[in-house]
């Protein structure tokens, strides 16, 4: 419907045998936005997306995703949907080029498979059969899959373990272009410097209960979070903890007429403050 999310999840809940995995997670996910599912090992993350994607059952509480419940959902909902899982289906005797051109058939809108090589950075792997390439070109290829329908809704679940930085690096880009085509992205990672860069809001989740939702900036409060300035003199190492750093630094540099020595200005990262969340919910 106009005006809904492109995800909206109420009360949702999911027990295995007697593992409360997810217990009355509420959420909403703008259109447009990518958004990051933080958590430690174990939180609640891959089930409550795997049934944002329509392959696990949930045992209560209601989602909608694209505006259709993924349980009941058709055809023409999973094909507006691109899912990258933590391990993907095996074609090892295919080339690249051909598990791409294979994909693309099965969607009406399909992007080029020769421009997707291209944007993944493969297309000197076109022809090296899927069992031939590193973990990181497969991650690359798997990503390739999610998006070859165009989907209006992309899972990426810890899309980059394994990747070299410079990969990562590329990768990131590659997902910022799809942010600029309004694709709205939810992605699980682990890593903290991957979500402060693409996510526009992230919520962190610990034994299946949501801890905080927030822009990364915003988390738990740090943008609030006194700044800790730090110099090294003669005496020694010297820290002072300020609401205002500019005027700390103001003083320092008149008191030692010029360069203050060893100064840093510190404020909580992403990490500190997701550490602090995940420990206070345990
Ligand atoms: N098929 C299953 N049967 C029984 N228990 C399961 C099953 N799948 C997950 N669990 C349990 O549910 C809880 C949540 O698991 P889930 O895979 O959703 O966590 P996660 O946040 O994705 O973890 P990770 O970061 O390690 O991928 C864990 O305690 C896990 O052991």
């Amino acid at each position: 419907m106009a005006g809904d999310p492109a995800v909206r999840i109420r009360g949702l809940r999911k027990t295995y045998q007697r593992t409360p995995a997810v217990q009355d997670v509420d959420l909403d996910i703008e259109h447009g936005e990518i958004f990051a599912l933080l958590g430690p090992n174990g939180a609640g993350k891959t089930t409550t997306i795997e049934i944002l994607e329509g392959y696990r059952d949930r045992d209560g509480g209601t989602v909608s995703v694209l505006g259709a419940d993924p349980a009941k959902a058709g055809l023409g909902w999973r094909r507006r949907i691109g899912v990258v899982l933590q391990e993907n289906g095996d074609f090892p005797e295919l080339t690249v080029g051909e598990v791409l051109n294979h994909f693309a058939c099965y969607y009406p809108d399909a992007r080029d498979p020769d421009e997707l090589l291209e944007a993944v950075g493969l297309t000197d792997k076109r022809d090296s059969r899927v069992h031939r390439l590193s973990g990181g070109q497969r991650r690359r290829l798997d990503v390739a899959l999610g998006i070859i329908g165009n989907p209006r809704l992309l899972f990426l679940d810890e899309p980059t373990t394994g990747f070299d930085p410079a990969v990562r690096r590329q990768f990131w880009e590659l997902i910022s272009g799809l942010r600029a085509a309004d694709t709205t992205i939810l992605l699980t990672t682990h890593y903290l410097d991957e979500a402060e860069f693409l996510a526009d809001r992230v919520a962190v989740i610990a034994a299946g209960k949501l801890v905080d939702v927030a822009t990364p900036r915003q988390l738990g409060g740090r943008d609030r979070e006194q700044a800790t300035v730090a110099w090294t003199d003669a005496e020694g190492t010297h820290e002072v903890r300020t609401g205002n750093p500019t005027r700390t630094v103001g003083e320092l540099a008149a008191r030692y007429h010029g360069d203050v020595p060893e100064l840093s200005v510190r404020r909580p990262s992403l990490e500190d403050t997701y550490l602090q969340l995940i420990g206070g919910a345990r």
